[in-house]
């Protein structure tokens, strides 16, 4: 499995604020790309295309840059994703950064400043990747930075994840209340870290595992129980759909041990109940799975997927209904009936985003169905439908 595009993303940038930093197993995404093509810029224009964290990452770090001046812009959908609360904390730091185009939206031209301030409210419930943003390039500016964090913190998660890497390079941080504090550091200690798998991407494995038979079994390599990702929450919750995970060395073992009810069965389907703010990118998976398995899902905390590379909760509703799903949904929630027939030789559209592609796959297993725009996935697993031909999934390119 390829590396966690989060920590790559993240150990990628510190790299460049210090380059005693050596970093091992970094992923092949293409997000994880551009994000390595970004930080070599210091004039011209930056296209990070799809990828939300190298937008705004890249942000902060142009802006806190004394000398870049960059054009820092991506696709017509990250041109629609907002990131307005990052550039008014950064200006608010000190930072000079303008909208080419509309007001609060990429394309921004940026010109690198030492921040002169060091202290920003910031509300905390759009992205949490804005807050990350500020958080890697705080010991990298003058005083450091010390956040105060306005309404419900979302994906936090990811918020530790950041602290923590930082953590580890002997950077001193606190985290406590609304509070973020990361102090100013000279430079590190030569270190090198290790970027664990992407646990998203093991979501689509979960899901396949839960998807088969009881007895199934399947191996992923290098994920460990102390994950930094949020996502590591699978373990939990695909309990509920049977799937037990054990850890042996830094292999992760996934079996189906217990048939879930079944439409079929004489139990009458389930519904089960999900709180996902922490977790947004399994959203989907999780959704699908349950559709797959006859069993409902109320999932709240979706407030972030309309933002995302599409608007997930819309995307969602399209394309499980047009494989015969009862769903509804509303800003921030996916309410799923149970006991959908599943419907045969639908063609599943992708809308630019990788998740979609990898979250139909596993309904493979019980009916056959079309993908479109099958290669969106490289945005975070370029190796996916490959990994799928190892399982024996029968894959076949075909030409509509
Ligand atoms: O910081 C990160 O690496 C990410 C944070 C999350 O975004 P939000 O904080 O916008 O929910 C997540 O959805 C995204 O895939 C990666
Ligand atoms: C939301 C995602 O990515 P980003 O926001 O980094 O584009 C994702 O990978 O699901």
């Amino acid at each position: 499995m390829t590396g966690s595009k989060s920590e790559s993303n993240r150990l990628l940038l510190l790299q460049s604020i210090f380059p005693e930093l050596q970093i091992e197993n970094l992923s092949n995404a293409d997000d994880v790309k551009v994000m390595q093509e970004g930080l070599k810029a210091r004039s011209g224009t930056v296209d990070i295309h799809h990828a939300g964290t190298a937008m705004r990452f890249l942000t902060a770090f142009f802006a806190t840059r004394e000398g870049s001046d960059v054009t820092l812009t991506g696709s017509s959908r990250m041109q629609e994703r907002p990131i307005e609360v990052l550039v008014e904390a950064l200006r608010e730091l000190g930072a000079d950064i303008t909208y080419l185009g509309e007001r609060g939206y990429p394309p921004l031209h940026i010109r690198g400043k030492s921040l002169q301030r060091f202290r920003v409210s910031l509300p905390a419930d759009i992205s949490s990747q804005y807050i990350s943003a500020l958080l890697l390039v705080a010991p990298g500016t003058p005083s450091g930075i010390e956040l105060e964090l306005l309404g419900k913190i979302t994906s936090v998660p990811y918020i530790r994840m950041t602290l923590s890497l930082l953590e580890s390079l002997g950077i001193s941080t606190e985290f406590s209340g609304n509070r973020i504090t990361v102090k100013h550091a000279q430079r590190i200690e030569p270190k090198t870290l290790r970027v664990e798998s992407d646990w998203s991407s093991a979501s689509y494995f979960y899901s396949i595992v839960a998807l088969s038979l009881p007895g199934t079994r399947l191996a992923l390599s290098s994920y460990r129980p102390d994950s930094l990702q949020g996502d590591s929450i699978l373990v939990e919750v695909y309990k509920q759909f049977g799937v037990e995970s054990r850890f042996e060395g830094s292999s992760l073992h996934l079996e189906k041990v217990s048939d879930v009810p079944n439409v079929k069965g004489a139990i009458p389907p389930k519904t089960i109940s999900l709180h996902l703010a922490d977790a947004p990118d399994i959203a989907q998976t999780v959704a699908v799975t349950c559709f797959g398995l006859g069993m409902g899902c109320k999932l709240t905390g979706l407030h972030t997927l309309k933002i995302k590379e599409t608007d997930r909760l819309e995307a969602l509703k399209n394309e499980l209904s047009k494989m015969g799903a009862q769903i509804r949904v509303s800003e921030n929630h996916l309410e799923l009936d149970p006991g959908g027939k599943i419907l045969s030789n639908k063609s599943i559209a992708t809308y630019n985003d990788h998740r979609m592609a990898m979250a139909f796959a596993p309904l493979a297993l019980k009916t056959s169905l079309f993908i479109e725009d099958a290669g969106v996935v490289s945005k975070s697993y370029p190796d996916f439908w490959e990994d799928l031909r190892k399982l024996n999934f029968r894959i076949r390119k075909e030409a509509r």
